[in-house]
């Protein structure tokens, strides 16, 4: 009992003065832990009243759209797991638990990070430009090292080595550049970017350059054991296959990785990028008003903008408007669901996940009676087209709108919209296949979402407000390889368009099958 003897306090009372030193560290620990909240609450707070001011505008830049992603994935999460514990943490759970649904999630953060690689490699863009955080004019929030190694660890996750040896070099340089401002507290983050590296080298083959960044790693940390190891091992398979083959071994320089085995991926990146676009020959009409002797388009014919020859592909200007625009968007939305390939190109068997990088996109179907405008623009693209689009059950010459919107770096790689002998999943049973299909652009994309043309180098750009139109099919009912064609990677803005494919059946008498394909 400590009341009995005056020695006993006196120890309780260097007891207490323990004691509160040990309060005190554990305040100042606390602290810097809400400091690191409130200081991340603000950071939040202000880029979120920046995007607020026109969040269009924001998420129209791939790099803002990324870190968004990012944000919502793994620092919150991070902030979500380290107050979890904590007595007062019930409101932030319970809002948590009400939007997980919005809350991005692994595979959405590998999906941001793959479409901004793409977007990097399309575009040509520089690794300085996106870390500047200048696309095409469009500026962000610089790259931190640390984004620069998310980006990696996504390339990684892909065996695409290609990328990680761009971004972990570029996460490392900037990790470099801060070590001399002394900005750095600890070197566990340049380990693993060393790590990542040598790793993926390793992987492909480079063994002497992942001993060499594996030795790099070790000046870091000395007594890694794994890297230690690996160390070791490297060079007795270098100095083994050496010595058996009698050559000096050489590094491999890292390749792009072709993901979907597409043969035109470098015609169809190419038109993208504005390249191998020939000018139309002048000598032939461009721009005409067109009524296709319909009585509906007397007093206002359709504008007629011819964009190729052969095959034929006319972009028809001011064809929906705005305010149909919003309506029809507004009754997709609900409907909109990640749009899934039938077609697997010619992609070997077993490569399995390049299918989902094929098409990047949400999409849902609109049928003439879930609205007045549709059973509108249904009726218009006939009497342009000249074409019957009848979609009653009973009458199905064309099938329901297909609605748009492509997602960060969205596109959708070559691909015919007809069945072909390759690929005989898209007619409807019993009204034969696409002979025609009419595309409205429904949106300003500020950059990029050109639909191109790889086979003949032609390319229309989406001009909102507008819609493109070519035959599928040759007047024979063959197929028209020609018009093998893609919609170009977002890089700026967002992208809705909206399809209707018109099939052959009901269009015998409009456009009669011919002997001759042309
Ligand atoms: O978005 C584009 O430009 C092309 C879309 C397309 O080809 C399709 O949806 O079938
Ligand atoms: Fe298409």
């Amino acid at each position: 009992d400590v009341f009995t003897a005056i020695s006993h306090l006196e120890d309780s009372v260097r007891v207490e003065v323990e004691l509160v030193s040990a309060l005190r560290d554990y305040i100042s620990a606390e602290e810097r832990r809400l400091d690191k909240l409130r200081r991340f609450a603000d950071e939040s707070e202000e880029l979120t009243n920046k995007a607020l001011e026109n969040v269009d505008d924001f998420l129209a830049n791939p790099v803002n759209a990324f870190m968004l992603v990012k944000r919502l994935y793994i620092e919150w999460n991070e902030v979500i797991n380290s107050t979890k514990s904590l007595i007062n943490y019930g409101d932030l759970a319970i809002n948590v638990s009400k939007h997980r649904a919005n809350i991005p999630t692994e595979s959405d953060l590998q999906g941001a990070a793959q479409a901004l690689l793409r977007l990097q490699d399309v575009y040509k863009l520089r690794p300085s430009d996106i870390i500047s955080g200048n696309i095409h004019g469009f500026q962000t929030r610089p790259l931190t090292w640390q984004d620069c190694f998310d980006l990696g660890k996504a390339a990684y996750r892909k065996r695409d080595h290609y990328h990680v040896d761009i971004w972990m070099n570029e996460a490392l340089k900037k990790w470099k550049v801060n070590e001399e401002r002394s900005e750095h507290r600890s070197d566990l983050s340049i380990v693993q970017v060393l790590d990542y590296l040598a790793f993926s080298h390793y992987r492909e083959g480079n063994v002497k350059k992942a001993l060499n960044i594996s030795r790099e790693l070790l000046k870091y940390e000395p007594g890694h054991a794994r890297i230690t190891r690996n160390v070791k091992n490297f060079q007795e398979e270098i100095e083994e296959k050496e010595e058996s083959s009698r050559l000096i071994l050489k590094d491999k320089p890292s390749v792009r990785p072709n993901s979907t085995y597409l043969d035109d991926r470098d015609a169809y990146e190419a038109l993208c990028r504005g390249e191998r676009r020939k000018p139309l020959d002048s000598s032939k009409v461009k721009c005409q008003y067109v009524t296709n002797g319909n009585y509906r388009l007397l007093l206002q014919p359709a504008k007629q903008e011819i964009m190729h020859h052969n095959p034929r592909v006319v972009l028809y200007h001011d064809v929906i408007s705005d305010e149909e625009i919003n309506e029809v968007i507004k009754l997709a939305k609900p409907k909109l669901r990640r749009s899934l390939v039938v077609t697997k190109g010619s992609s070997p068997s077993g490569t399995g996940s390049s299918d989902a990088e094929y098409r990047v996109s949400s999409g849902g179907w609109l049928e003439d009676w879930d609205g007045t405008v549709i059973a509108k623009l249904t009726r218009r693209i006939s009497d342009i087209s000249g074409l019957s689009t009848l979609t009653a059950p009973e009458y199905r010459h064309a099938e329901a709108l297909q609605v748009v919107n492509y997602g960060l770096g969205g596109h959708y790689e070559p691909h015919f919209d007809h069945a072909t002998i390759e690929n005989s999943d898209v007619h409807l049973p019993g009204s034969r296949n696409r002979i025609a299909t009419w595309m409205f652009y429904m949106s300003e994309v500020k950059a990029g979402g050109y639909t191109v043309f790889p086979e003949v180098d032609a390319f229309v750009p989406p001009v909102k407000n507008a819609a493109v139109f070519w035959y599928n099919l040759k007047a024979s009912g063959e197929s028209d390889d020609l018009t093998r064609h893609a919609g170009c990677p977002v890089l700026i803005g967002s992208k809705w368009v909206a399809n209707k494919w018109i099939h052959e059946k009901g269009n015998e008498l409009r456009r009669p099958c011919d002997l001759y394909p042309d």
